[in-house]
């Protein structure tokens, strides 16, 4: 007879259990517990690290005397160490939690290359959300760095539950369980929690109840009112707050059409988000455009340029991927949830799909969840953790996020460093030896002046990649144009220079473009000569350096026919 046990020493703090699933997940990952021997680069990251830590400290002070160019110190920092080919075009997004959430360890985040900041609301108190917002902006304002802050929201998730202790606990083979609804304190032997009232609506006799992927399977052997009677028939652990899912001959029983892609208090955090001025906001399980159709409305309405990310974690929302792609602001592949929806093989190919659409479409595509997943627990990631990221990489993700790895590992600064170093040797990688067309066939524009500023950026791409400049600058109001050449993924970075304050951290998520904060006039040589001045003044731009240049914002009357242009400046 089966009985509940904690599972294993190791696995009795929740965080660490959490992290160590999936080493255990017998079927899904099949990755060892034992102890792994460090060498390889960890002594590579470390340097790496301090090494930024130390070097950027003296330009944060410096930046903050006199600041006309508004370049983040970790950019100028980078450029002044690798030069412009050297930049780091992969975008990098991190879960703030309670392992990197003082001011001292969201600065060292912020100089490990941190570009966007993430607020799961899933977990702790609304004053903490907003202490960690505020540290931020003020690293922003008195440090010179340049992070965006998005809220994700928890959404409905119907297919959480949880056996009651802080622990794993074991389900043996043919041990009989209880799913049920109802609320207590505590745990009871068998017996699991369910999250939702209706989880159990439509389920049958028969169906199975698969939990976190793989981790176990139950047959349900009876329906008690809102509860189910289960019998394990594929042995394995139960973490708290697992995901469930439940199958049906093979296929997926989807059951999140039953409640709001935005619940009464994902309402109340995106307005606490609007007041503390976030820059976007991730919305969990969407199941169609309207839900973020309806969010962008609103928003708008209240004048807000925040910008909406829609979660792809669900079937459903793969089944709608177009129209939700094309509303939203941008995608998140949320492969945690997904991979309870989707059989775990399917993964690989439907990120690549996600990331190819997103690209098409011109959307800022993130790959999220687990990518160095056993560095919440162990200082270097494994092998295939780092060929994974490399592959996102590769298939040319806008960012990538860090979750548990940041929010509650030990090595959160350090699983950061590696995303560095992995990203940016595969992108080496991809532009000397991957042979990928680099302008999707896809055309977006309907009105005239939107088809010209494809065409020029398609075009500016191919020229700046063919004339091997050193840069890329674009003068744009609201992003559009530095989306554009984004998209075409050229060799040489892209500086995005913007009056709006939202564009900048907007376009903070956008694969190979700096944006920088700065005054512009309606006279466009004036303002590509003082930027250009400014660079040069940094010693950032040398003579002979050749940049190209486009702008969006040339619509002056003496012109009006003129919406873009493109020309090359070879510097003097
Ligand atoms: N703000 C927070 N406060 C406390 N713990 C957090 C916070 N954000 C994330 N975590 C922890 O980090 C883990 C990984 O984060 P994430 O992947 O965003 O959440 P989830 O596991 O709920 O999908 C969470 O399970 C939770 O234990
Ligand atoms: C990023 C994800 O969402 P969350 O962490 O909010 O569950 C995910 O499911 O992969
Ligand atoms: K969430
Ligand atoms: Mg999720």
């Amino acid at each position: 007879m089966a009985s509940m046990s904690a599972d294993l020493a190791l696995l009795t703090n929740y965080p660490i259990a959490k992290a160590s699933g999936i080493h255990l997940g017998k079927r899904v990952f099949g990755v060892s517990v034992l102890p792994r021997t460090i060498g390889f680069n960890g002594s590579k990251f470390e340097s790496f690290a301090t090494r930024a830590v130390m070097q950027v400290a003296p330009i944060v002070e410096e930046s903050k005397k006199e600041n006309q160019l508004g370049l983040d110190v970790v950019t100028e920092t980078e450029l002044r160490e690798k030069g412009f080919l050297g930049m780091r075009k992969t975008k990098l997004v991190c879960t703030v939690g309670p392992s990197c959430c003082s001011y001292e360890e969201l600065k060292k985040l912020a100089l490990g290359g941190m570009n966007v900041a993430r607020l799961n609301m899933c977990h702790n108190t609304r004053d903490w959300h907003e202490d960690v917002i505020r540290k931020i902006k003020k690293l922003n304002h008195e440090l010179g760095f340049c992070v965006s802050v998005m809220i994700d929201t928890e959404g409905s998730q119907i297919h959480v539950a949880d056996h009651g202790a802080p622990y794993s606990v074991k389900a043996e083979d043919g041990s009989i369980w209880f799913f049920t609804t109802e609320q207590f304190e505590g745990c009871r032997p068998f017996t699991v929690q369910a999250s939702y009232e209706g989880f159990a609506e439509g389920i049958k006799e028969g169906d199975e109840l698969v939990v976190d992927g793989g981790m176990a399977t139950f047959e349900v052997i009876e329906r008690i009112g809102n509860d189910l009677r289960c019998k394990c028939i594929d042995p394995g652990l139960l973490l708290p707050r697992a995901k469930l899912s439940f199958w049906r001959d093979g296929k997926l029983v989807e059951k999140h059409h039953e409640l709001p892609t935005l619940s009464t208090k994902d309402w109340s955090d995106i307005e606490f988000g609007i007041s503390e001025g976030v820059d976007f906001i991730a919305m969990s399980f969407v199941k169609d455009a309207d839900a973020v159709k309806h969010l962008k409305n609103y928003l708008s309405t209240k004048n807000k340029s925040i910008k909406v990310l829609a979660k792809i974690e669900s079937l459903e929302s793969l089944h709608k991927l177009e129209e939700i792609v094309e509303a939203s602001d941008g995608i998140m592949v949320a492969r945690g949830d997904l991979g309870v929806e989707i059989p775990l093989e399917q993964i690989p190919t439907v990120q690549e799909e996600i990331i190819d659409l997103c690209r098409q479409l011109n959307k800022p595509v993130i790959v999220a969840s687990q990518l160095l997943e056993s560095m919440i627990e162990y200082p270097t990631p494994t092998r295939a953790e780092v060929a994974d990221v490399s592959e996102a990489v590769r298939q040319y993700a806008d960012a990538l996020m860090l979750s548990g790895e940041s929010a509650i590992g030990s090595f959160g600064e350090k699983a950061l460093s590696v995303l560095c170093m992995a990203s940016s040797r595969m992108e080496l990688w991809s532009r000397e030896e991957n042979q990928r067309p680099s302008v999707p066939e896809h055309k977006l524009g309907v009105s005239l002046p939107d088809q010209i500023a494809e065409q020029i950026c398609n075009c500016a791409g191919r020229m700046a990649n063919n004339l091997g400049v050193d840069a890329i600058f674009v003068y744009t109001k609201h992003g559009k144009m530095a989306s554009l050449l984004s998209r075409n993924r050229p060799n040489p970075p892209i500086f995005a220079f913007t009056n709006e304050k939202s564009t900048q951290m907007a376009l903070n998520l956008q694969w190979g473009v700096t944006p920088v904060l700065i005054e512009l006039s309606d006279d466009m040589e004036a303002n590509i000569a003082k930027t250009t001045d400014l660079i040069k003044a940094k010693g950032m731009l040398k003579e002979g350096d050749a940049v190209l240049i486009i702008s969006d914002v040339t619509r002056t009357c003496a012109t009006p026919t003129v919406y873009q242009s493109l020309q090359v400046k070879v510097i003097s």
